[in-house]
Order: C-alpha cells, then sequence, then structure tokens
C-alpha cells in the first residue's frame, strides 16, 4: 500500500470504530496511526484494540502505528444513569467526591476527593473542553456545589478543567503507572503523556519506558509552554493538544502557539501531532465545515507531522467520512502551487552534525538531479526523521531490519517505511535499495534514486554517505 500523501493522519478508536473491520477501513481511507485513549479503555480492550489492529497491519502488509495516551492528571467526572444528562442554565448541580452512585441531572460523583478542599468559591469549573461551565458556589464535606452558568449536554467521564484552581498533582498518576506498563506489555510504538509540566515529567518517564515506546509530550499546560524548548529537546515526539491547551490558556493564543509549537518541532527534528477538533462538526455529519477544512489545511501548509482525530473517529457517527477528509484536504494542499514555498521558508538549518549535512545535501541532490526518490537505512528512526525534516518533495522511504523502527516512524511525515534486513556489503545495500524502490511503485527503470546510510551499517545515528543509482532493468541497482 503506498501513499501520495506526506503528512501523516492520527485516528482516535472507541465505541464507534475498534471493531477490526472498522479499524481496517480506516487505515485504507488513510489512517497511518490509531490513538487508543487510556482515559477509557480498559486493559483488556487495550490489549484486544492492539490485537486487531495488528490483524489488519497484516493484511493490509502495511505498518501501522499504534499510541497509547495516557490520562495524566486529568480530573473527570464519573458516569450516569443513563449515560448523559442535559445541564440548563441556572441550575444547581453537585460534583460529589464521597457518594459514588451513578449520577443524574442533580449530581454527578467526582472520583478526586484530593483536590475538593483546593476549590474556592467562585472558581470556574470548565466541562468537557469548555462546552459547559459551572461557578463554584459552596465547597465542603467532599463537594463542591456548582451553578450552571454554560449548560449543555455532558456525557461519562467528560474532563474538568479548574483555570481558577490552583491543584497539588504529580506528572504519573497510579493509574497512568499501571496502564504505561500495560501499555508497553502490549508493545504499543508511542505513549503520549498528558498534561506535561516539566523536563522532569518526560525524565521520568523515560525511565520507565527504556527505549520500548517512543515517548510523546502532550503540550495542553501553561507550564509547559514555559520551558517549551527544553521539553521539546527530551521528547521524541509533540502532540499540540488544542483541547485542554485551549481550556488551560485563552483559546485565541492556541493558534499561535501551533505555529510555534511546529517550528519548534522541526528545528530539533521532533515529529509534531496538531489535535482536537480539527473536524468536530463530523461527529455528527458527513461533510466538514469550511472553518474545520481550513484548520486542517493550516495544519498541513504549517508542515506538522500529523493531523489528528479524536471524538470524530472514536465516538461519531462518520468515522471513515472523517479519515477520507483529512486525506482528501491533506492531498489538496500538498498539490496546491504554493505549498513548496511555504513549507520552504520555513525551513531552519540543519544541525552542525554529519547527518543532519548529509541529510540536507540528499534532498537538495534529489530535487536537483529530479531523483526518484530517497531510500535511508534507519536503525533507531533517527536517519529517517532527519530525512523528514528536510520536507524533500521526493519521496522518502526509510529501510530498517527494526519492525518497533518502522512502526514508530509511521507518525512521520513523508515516510514510507519498508522493512529490510541489513545489507552486507554497499553492492548489496545499492541492489536492496534500488529493488526495494522499484518494487515499492516508487521508481522505473532508468530512474535515479539517493541512498544514505551510515557505514557501516547498523550504527544508530551515525549517517554518513550519500549514493546515487540508476535502477536497472531487473529492478535492481548500478551506482
Ligand atoms: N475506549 C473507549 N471507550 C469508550 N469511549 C471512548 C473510548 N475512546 C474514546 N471514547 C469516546 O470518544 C470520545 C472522544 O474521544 P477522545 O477525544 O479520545 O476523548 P476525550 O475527549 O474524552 O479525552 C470520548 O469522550 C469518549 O466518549
Ligand atoms: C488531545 C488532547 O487530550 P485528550 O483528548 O486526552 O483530552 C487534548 O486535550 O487536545
Ligand atoms: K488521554
Ligand atoms: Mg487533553
Amino acid at each position: 500500500m503506498r501513499r501520495i500523501r506526506r503528512a501523516k493522519i492520527l485516528a482516535t478508536l472507541g465505541p464507534a470504530s475498534h471493531e477490526e473491520n472498522m479499524i481496517e477501513e480506516l487505515a485504507k481511507a488513510g489512517a497511518d496511526v490509531f490513538r487508543i485513549n487510556m482515559s477509557h479503555a480498559s486493559h483488556e480492550l487495550l490489549h484486544q484494540t492492539v490485537a486487531r489492529i495488528r490483524r489488519v497491519e497484516e493484511r493490509l502488509k502495511h505498518p501501522i502505528g499504534i499510541l497509547a495516551d495516557l490520562q495524566g492528571p486529568k480530573l473527570r467526572v464519573w458516569k450516569f444513569a443513563e449515560g448523559a444528562v442535559n445541564l440548563v442554565a441556572g441550575q444547581k448541580f453537585t460534583l460529589d467526591s464521597q457518594n459514588d452512585d451513578q449520577g443524574n441531572a442533580e449530581r454527578v460523583y467526582l472520583p478526586h476527593p484530593e483536590i475538593i478542599e483546593s476549590v474556592s468559591v467562585g472558581d470556574r469549573l470548565l466541562l468537557d473542553d469548555g462546552k459547559l461551565q459551572l461557578k463554584a458556589t459552596k465547597v465542603g464535606g467532599g463537594a463542591i456545589e456548582t451553578e450552571v452558568i454554560y449548560g449543555g449536554k455532558l456525557s461519562d467521564k467528560k474532563g474538568v478543567s479548574l483555570p481558577d484552581t490552583l491543584l497539588p498533582t504529580g506528572a504519573l498518576t497510579e493509574k497512568d503507572h499501571a496502564d504505561l506498563l500495560e501499555a508497553l506489555k502490549a508493545e504499543v510504538d508511542w505513549i503520549a503523556l498528558s498534561f506535561v509540566q516539566r523536563p522532569e515529567d518526560i525524565i521520568d518517564v523515560r525511565k520507565i519506558v527504556q527505549g520500548r515506546a517512543g515517548v510523546m509530550a502532550k503540550i495542553e499546560k501553561p507550564q509547559a509552554i514555559e520551558r517549551l524548548e527544553e521539553i521539546v529537546k527530551l521528547s521524541d515526539a509533540i502532540m499540540v493538544a488544542r483541547g485542554d491547551l485551549g481550556v488551560e490558556l485563552p483559546l485565541e493564543t492556541v493558534p499561535g502557539l501551533q505555529k510555534r509549537m511546529i517550528r519548534m518541532c522541526r528545528r530539533y527534528g521532533k515529529p509534531v501531532v496538531v489535535a482536537t477538533q480539527m473536524l468536530e462538526s463530523m461527529i455528527t455529519a458527513p461533510v466538514p465545515t469550511r472553518a474545520e477544512v481550513s484548520d486542517v489545511s493550516i495544519a498541513v501548509f504549517e508542515g506538522a507531522d500529523a493531523v489528528m482525530l479524536s471524538a470524530e473517529s472514536a465516538s461519531g457517527q462518520y468515522p471513515v467520512e472523517a479519515v477520507a477528509t483529512m486525506n482528501k484536504v491533506a492531498i489538496a494542499v500538498e498539490g496546491d502551487a504554493n505549498y513548496r514555498n511555504i513549507i520552504r521558508a520555513a525551513q531552519t538549518e540543519p544541525e552542525a552534525t554529519a547527518a543532519d549535512a548529509i541529510s540536507a545535501a540528499t534532498r537538495q541532490v534529489a530535487e536537483t538531479l529530479d531523483l526518484a526518490a530517497i531510500l535511508t537505512y534507519t536503525a533507531s528512526g533517527s536517519t529517517g526523521i532527519r530525512a523528514a525534516r528536510e520536507r524533500p518533495s521526493k519521496p522518502i522511504i526509510a529501510l530498517s531490519p527494526n519492525l518497533r523502527t518502522i512502526r514508530r516512524l509511521s507518525v512521520v511525515w513523508g515516510i514510507h517505511c519498508v522493512q529490510t534486513e541489513d545489507a552486507v556489503n554497499l553492492e548489496d545495500m545499492v541492489d536492496r535499495a534500488c529493488v526495494i524502490a522499484y518494487q515499492e511503485g516508487f521508481a522505473r527503470p532508468g530512474d535515479r534514486i539517493a541512498i544514505t546510510a551510515g557505514v557501516p551499517l547498523g550504527t544508530p545515528g551515525a549517517t554518513n554517505m550519500l549514493r546515487i543509482a540508476f535502477v536497472r532493468q531487473d529492478g535492481a541497482g548500478s551506482s
């Protein structure tokens, strides 16, 4: 399966999509990575979903990334007897940490007794990414009584943000720790860490993960923005988590922050995902609004590695249509006459390492000589990411013997991954690259390709070679 799109698509799985046939439909429609939201998925569902995705991957013969998104210290209401209630402006509503009965239109269980005493009368409570707003009118006895300022539908386990309240929270909750170990056991490719506040949060998680998955920092707190550069450097990838970010900070600052994060990530060669409400209206409609199409387009024009669907694919009525829409929009932007200029203008100087310099040179050689593709041998994935950082107009094929590397790279802009054994010598390396470019439909006989590698092969991050090769009649190569 070959995609022409360069920006990647992440789709969250949930009740609307976690059956195997739907996972397959979503992958065929364009989903490159699936997100399992640990705020909602049990350990049993996690393992079941991972197994389903792996079977789909096997059938489609195309690597698929899996991201387990840890809940983090996010407050959520518990469940309602009817699954949801409708709150009306002016009514009273109580959040109660002592009574775990299912909720109704007067009250709901809030399973966070430790935070109740931090709330003061007058503090705002924002529910479901700020769609509903309550004001605390009385605090005590393990409960917060509120008045509804902006009402609406409130369903099971929706998030509660307290922008006026200073909360005593750590980075990894007990639940996160257990979920993290389980996700590593399930061999997911990426772990997303919610509500990162400090660089230490990433360091702590890395100690547990020990390279078994990539660590993606979700930027959704003002404290993380303050130390953004350190966090970017320590993480394997970043998510612009606009849902909570837009609750924690004034909404109108989010677009500027998105731009800043994308630029910084590109500079440091870290994949960056733009998330939340990208096609929100498609939860209930088969077509998006013009504003949503524009939002997805902006992220693609900005050079984001990936765009993400949340409720649209997890619990909406049109998951496949939502993925297909993102696919179409990204392809249209990438074909736009202005796209290359815009992407090129945001290019930053490569760092002063041989690997970065060779990646930059490879893009230039490939474009100047109109080569068919850039092939990079990559062990850890870092050479693949470097090639992508250059945002070349020519296809990038990453070759790795390591299935984990291949799956992890599915989140990275423009990378088509193929598993292959390490070449035994230079000639074999050239041949192998040409055969793969030919077989995967990227090059025809007579075409030329660029090959980069770290010689001797198998040394991570040591790219030191650029080669140009001819694809022969039989698909093999000659240099
Ligand atoms: N594994 C799951 N089980 C049940 N519901 C889920 C699951 N994953 C997602 N959902 C539903 O899809 C909605 C949107 O997904 P997502 O954006 O991941 O969650 P949230 O906005 O709650 O963080 C959730 O609010 C929830 O209703
Ligand atoms: C992606 C986000 O996190 P979650 O959906 O887990 O709240 C977000 O807040 O934008
Ligand atoms: K989450
Ligand atoms: Mg969030």
